[in-house]
């Protein structure tokens, strides 16, 4: 087997990164990382707690900028944004984010969705009514909501809530959505709705997202990437990934025996 199998898509890729490291203090969390991240496709992140998955996906809208050293490119729109003077802001309305915990606002349904658009800009009110609706049906949650739009979003279920932060995410037309464990709060059936409306979400978007549940993995990822100890080992389809790795240490992480 080989030590390492990390191939480049042949689909029109959409960002990349080239020798990414990422440093807490003196620690090395990410060893110099280079993928490419096609179009329109989903990849997962997959490997053991601790591995460096959230540090490698953080590091892509620049999250980690206060609290770590990163290194190398980000490779954006020909542009490379891992640089002092790329304006971060306008950068996560390209790169969005969902997290691991839904993380609405204190506010109503409505609210969560229009405040960033309002905030960069758009004030009227008709403009903001579609990219309400408009969001809230790409993260399938139109039908479940809206004769609520005024309700607090806090009121949702688990579920509602994490696509809510979906389309507030969408809401701002983003390139690319990053996604960190974005099932790991829900129970089975909520999963299952949010894994749906990812797929359906690959029509428009470019999507990263790290899981811990290999199932997952292989039911809604294009590509996948295997982490372990700061370094990615295999990148690949994620057919290939889980059923022909090339890699000895990817192969015993999905077949389970360890992790
Ligand atoms: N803010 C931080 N400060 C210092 N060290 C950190 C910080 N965040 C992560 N680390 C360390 O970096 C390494 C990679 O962590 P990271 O959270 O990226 O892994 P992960 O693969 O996403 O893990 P998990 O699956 O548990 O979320 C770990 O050793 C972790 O302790």
């Amino acid at each position: 087997m080989k030590d390492y199998n990390i191939v480049t898509p042949k689909e029109e890729i959409r960002i990349s990164t080239k020798d990414l490291s990422v440093k807490y203090g003196d620690k090395l969390a990410l060893h110099p990382t280079t993928l490419a991240f096609p179009r329109h496709q989903i990849t997962a992140l997959i490997g053991a707690s601790g591995s460096g998955k959230s540090t490698y996906l953080r590091s892509l809208n620049r999250m980690n900028d206060k609290i770590a050293t990163v290194e190398g490119q980000i490779l954006f729109e020909n542009v490379d944004v891992n640089q002092p003077k790329i304006n971060v802001f306008e950068l996560r309305k390209h790169i969005g984010m969902v997290f691991q915990r839904p993380n609405p606002f204190a506010k109503t349904i409505y609210e969560n969705i229009a405040y960033a658009p309002r905030y960069h800009g758009i004030k009227d009110k008709r403009q903001l009514d579609e990219i309400v609706e408009k969001s809230l049906r790409q993260a399938a949650l139109w039908n479940e909501v809206k004769d609520d739009l005024n309700k607090s979003a806090l009121a949702l279920s688990g579920g509602q809530q994490q696509r809510l932060c979906i389309a507030r995410a969408i809401a701002m037309k983003p390139s690319i959505l990053l996604l960190d464990e974005p099932a790991s709060a829900l129970d089975p059936i909520s999963t299952g709705v949010l894994e749906e409306t990812l797929v359906e979400l690959k029509k428009n978007y470019t999507m990263i997202m790290v899981t811990h549940n290999m199932q997952q993995a292989t039911r809604v990822s294009d590509y996948t990437a295997f982490f372990q100890l700061g370094k990615v080992y295999e990148y690949d389809k994620t057919v290939n990934v889980f059923t022909n790795p090339q890699v000895k240490l990817t192969q015993d992480y999905v077949e389970g025996r360890f992790g």
